[in-house]
């Protein structure tokens, strides 16, 4: 579009704009996708006992003060996970939120070992979950891939033992990410899984400089090679580095309200979304875990639009073309959702 228009957009106009354009999710972990009626629905179903009394409980200890304190309540929440329908209905339930918030395609984080760590096949995770991709894509018009992820507070020994395990299931992921605690668990440490992953053919991205420093994002690139950093926020400690991401184009999967709610910023107002969009980085808006730090995908763009007068129409529109463009599918799927934003955007 001529996107010299943008500017003319009248910025109360902001909100249903951001709410109605076609929109791409590239950081959503499907297990804190997991709402507390569902954890207290499948642990039901499946005669688990949970910590907690009731749902309200449940909800009222999501007041984290870091990562790990995040990921204590969600490792405990994903354990009742146990048969393929459970997979299955945990992701659909993600698809019929991501529709509402007009997301047209979603790539998917899981993570394998938090579950054959519980006793449950590889098998019934992955088959679970590329059954609600399938049904996703059938039912909502939603496309979406799966990028396992390693647990990086585990050894590269374990990691290897899942790509085995993931092995005879290659073509139903498209990548591999890293995710789990990042203090003292730099990139660096699964770089021979890294190598292995990349002479398969797969995708490569990892959590980076989200409570971790800048220098795990260069390790990142460097060492394990990946195409895109999920975070990347504490970037801006080296400007060396902000100039690279921007130069490079290397997407950075940024996550808003995870980044205020695990305190890596204490109000939205301070985060640095703007100030990196506005060098030239390819940033995009992401859930993380939604169910868990307060929103979806529009929930983000809302809220992060609210608290940051820099951002405008211009910016909406760089937001959702910078997904498009980060997203691992081909020109022309992209080249048909950039024509669809700016239908969108032109209708305003
Ligand atoms: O935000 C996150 N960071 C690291 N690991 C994770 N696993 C789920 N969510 C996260
Ligand atoms: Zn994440």
């Amino acid at each position: 579009m001529n996107t010299t228009n943008l500017d003319a957009i009248p910025r109360d106009r902001l909100p249903a704009l951001l709410q109605a354009m076609p929109k791409a999710e590239l950081h959503i972990h499907i297990e804190g996708s997991l709402e507390p009626e569902l954890i207290f629905a499948l642990a039901k179903r499946n005669g688990v006992s949970l910590p907690y009394p009731s749902v309200e409980a449940l909800r009222a200890a999501y007041a984290f003060t870091d990562l790990q304190s995040f990921l204590d309540i969600y490792y405990a929440g994903a354990s009742v996970l146990l048969k393929e329908e459970d997979f299955f209905d945990m992701a659909m339930a993600y698809f019929q939120r991501a529709k509402a918030d007009n997301v047209v395609h979603a790539e998917l984080f899981f993570d394998p070992q938090t579950h054959t760590d519980r006793g449950v096949p590889f098998a019934t995770v992955i088959d679970g979950l590329v059954r609600a991709c399938e049904t996703a894509q059938r039912e909502l018009g939603i496309s979406a891939l799966l990028i396992m992820c390693f647990l990086r507070h585990l050894s590269e020994e374990a990691a290897f033992e899942t790509l085995e395990q993931a092995l005879p299931h290659r073509d139903k992921f498209v990548g591999v990410g890293l995710d789990s605690g990042e203090r003292g668990n730099p990139p660096e440490k699964f770089a021979r899984v890294f190598a292995r992953c990349r002479e398969l053919g797969l995708h490569l991205v990892a959590h980076a400089g989200e409570e971790g420093p800048a220098a795990y994002i260069s390790t990142a690139l460097d060492v394990l090679k990946v195409e895109r950093i999920d975070h990347g926020v504490r970037c801006v400690e080296d400007p060396a580095l902000v100039k690279r991401l921007a130069a490079e184009r290397v997407p950075l999967t940024v996550c808003p309200l995870s980044n205020v709610k695990l305190c890596v910023y204490g109000t939205m107002a301070d985060h640095n979304l703007a100030t990196l969009l506005a060098d030239g980085l390819c940033v995009t808006v992401n859930s993380d875990d939604p169910a868990y730090f307060g929103g979806y995908m529009n929930q983000n763009f809302l809220e992060t639009f609210a608290a940051l007068p820099q951002l405008g129409p211009r910016e909406a529109h760089q937001l959702a073309a910078n997904s498009f463009e980060a997203s691992f599918v081909d020109e022309a799927r992209k080249q048909a959702w950039r024509a669809e934003l700016d239908r969108v955007f032109a209708a305003v």
